[in-house]
């Protein structure tokens, strides 16, 4: 659906952020970008939205370049969302639906079919009981699903996430990890994250940057027992990763098949 041929990205004050960018988004359904501070996410980011463009290379949706002008950005952007690290960014109303309807009231969408998509995204989102609620008392977790929701109306076919559970307390962070576990049984999600616990357990696929080049790239069982590739990317590697290793004890995915097999063991 999304590919990335040879991109390069120059900031105007001369910092090149990518180099000889490759990714085929087709590789995976869950696809996890990972990369140290700096590493050039959130530049990849901004790129693939049509934000910023290309020094060089370029990117296809649905097999065709992309294009800069008003109306193709628009059209394009009508399939592909983004949900920024910050909802801050993001928020611009003063009450949740209609900051969640936003979108669809720009793009001249009837109220019945707003009406029903603001509900829809809300509740994917398990924030229906916020509707009424003014934005500026929401908490930063509230703001995190408002800002997913205010995405999902547009019903688009890829959703970008950019660090989706900074700033989430444990609570919060299983409970993102469901909704966007949820999200990707009808959609594709490209997601950014520092947390390699998070991107182990939910992503197919994963591609993993290093001072704006791709150093690594592959299934993520694959990647993550790559401990050389992970050090040299300053990445650290997720505990269940780290107990298999040391243990000798069989990978698992998430914590619910960990203790499953543990006990398992334990009852031999
Ligand atoms: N507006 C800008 N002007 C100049 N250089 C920039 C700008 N924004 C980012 N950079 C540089 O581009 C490089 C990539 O930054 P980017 O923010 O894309 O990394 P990141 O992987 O998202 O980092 P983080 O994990 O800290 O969010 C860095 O060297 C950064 O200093």
């Amino acid at each position: 659906m999304i590919k990335i041929n040879s991109l390069e990205y120059k900031y105007q004050d001369g910092t090149v952020a990518l180099k000889d960018i490759n990714l085929d988004l087709e590789k995976g359904n869950i696809i996890g970008i990972i990369g140290a501070n700096g590493s050039g996410k959130s530049t990849l980011f901004l790129n693939i939205m049509g934000i910023l463009k290309p020094l060089k290379g370029n990117i296809e949706f649905q097999g065709k370049k992309l294009k800069y002008d008003k109306k193709s950005l628009r059209q394009y952007r009508k399939e592909v969302g983004m949900v920024f690290q910050d909802p801050e960014k993001q928020i611009f109303y003063s009450r949740v639906e209609d900051d969640v309807a936003f979108s669809l009231r720009n793009l001249n969408y009837k109220e019945d079919e707003i009406k029903k998509r603001v509900k829809r995204s809300l509740d994917k989102v398990g924030a229906i009981k916020l509707r009424d609620k003014a934005t500026h008392f929401l908490s930063y977790g509230e703001k995190k699903r408002v800002a997913i929701a205010g995405n999902l109306v547009m019903e688009n076919k890829v959703l970008l996430l950019d660090e989706p559970t900074s700033g989430l307390d444990p609570k919060m962070t299983r409970e993102m990890k469901n909704i966007i576990k949820d999200l990707g049984k009808d959609k594709k999600l490209i997601i950014s994250s520092h947390d390699m616990d998070f991107i182990y357990e939910i992503c197919d696929y994963i591609y993993v940057l290093k001072e704006g080049e791709i150093v690594g790239y592959g299934p993520t069982v694959e990647i993550f027992k790559r401990k050389e590739l992970l050090e040299k990317s300053l990445l650290d590697r997720p505990w269940l990763v780290k107990v298999h290793e040391i243990l000798e004890i069989p990978l698992y995915r998430n914590e619910e098949e960990f203790i499953k097999g543990i006990r398992k063991d334990l009852n031999r």
